[in-house]
């Protein structure tokens, strides 16, 4: 049987350590993401970042990840990181989510009462280059653990999906095969303790994308 085409692409997310960085890129992960967040425990400073950068493999996109910082803060981490890819978790609206001239994913509360709706979510960030749905809720921050229903991840969203959220080793197989999405987020489940956020675990890290490709093969 010819092997299938599609793979599930996979962000590590919340990246303290080059090493970590290092790692992803060898089990092939498709992008890491160093967090800005004014309140996270991953939050790391742009030089920090920068190192982190410069232990990237090619071809593996640095994520910037924002929640609801000024434009002269974000100016400041792309000056210093050069980040390929932007991830914004506030209430940026499109106009500000654009503004930096780079591609941009926006995350999506799914913690909310209703789903959002794909029409309106296509509408009003028509310049982004896919949507990451996340298990926190409206106004929240991420990287909370949280697992979401999977079975509200909204149908027609033409745009790439990232499921992220609570995501694991032990769950992230059923996770691909429930919602067949773009890619994947994860953070937490790929740490070594709860204890030391942001200090990734390299048997998580490998256990993970090798369950990722299991579910691409199912
Ligand atoms: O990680 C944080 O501390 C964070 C803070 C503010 C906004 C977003 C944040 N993280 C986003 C992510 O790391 C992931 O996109 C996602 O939330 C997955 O996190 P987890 O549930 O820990 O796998």
């Amino acid at each position: 049987m010819l092997p299938p085409l599609f793979r599930t692409r996979i962000k590590f997310c919340g990246m303290t350590r080059p090493g970590d960085v290092r790692l992803a890129g060898e089990l092939g992960v498709d992008a890491v993401g160093f967090v800005f967040a004014a309140t996270s425990h991953r939050r790391v400073e742009p030089e920090q970042a920068a190192a982190m950068r410069d232990a990237l493999a090619p071809m593996v996109d640095a994520v910037a990840l924002f929640m609801d910082s000024s434009a002269d803060e974000v100016r400041q981490v792309l000056s210093i990181v050069r980040p390929s890819l932007l991830q914004f978790h506030g209430d940026e609206d499109e106009a500000f989510c654009r503004s930096f001239g780079l591609p941009y994913i926006k995350a999506v509360a799914m913690g909310a009462d209703a789903p959002p709706d794909p029409l309106a979510l296509h509408s009003r960030f028509p310049s982004a280059s896919g949507f990451l749905l996340d298990a926190h809720g409206p106004g929240e921050a991420g990287g909370t653990g949280r697992a979401f229903d999977w079975a509200r991840v909204p149908r027609g969203l033409t745009k790439p999906i990232l499921v992220a959220g609570g995501l694991t080793p032990h769950n992230i197989h059923e996770a691909v095969v429930t919602t067949r999405p773009w890619g994947v987020d994860v953070s937490g489940g790929i740490e070594a303790d709860r204890e030391s956020p942001g200090v990734k675990d390299g048997a998580r890290m490998r256990e993970f994308v090798e369950e990722v490709r299991r579910a691409d093969c199912g």
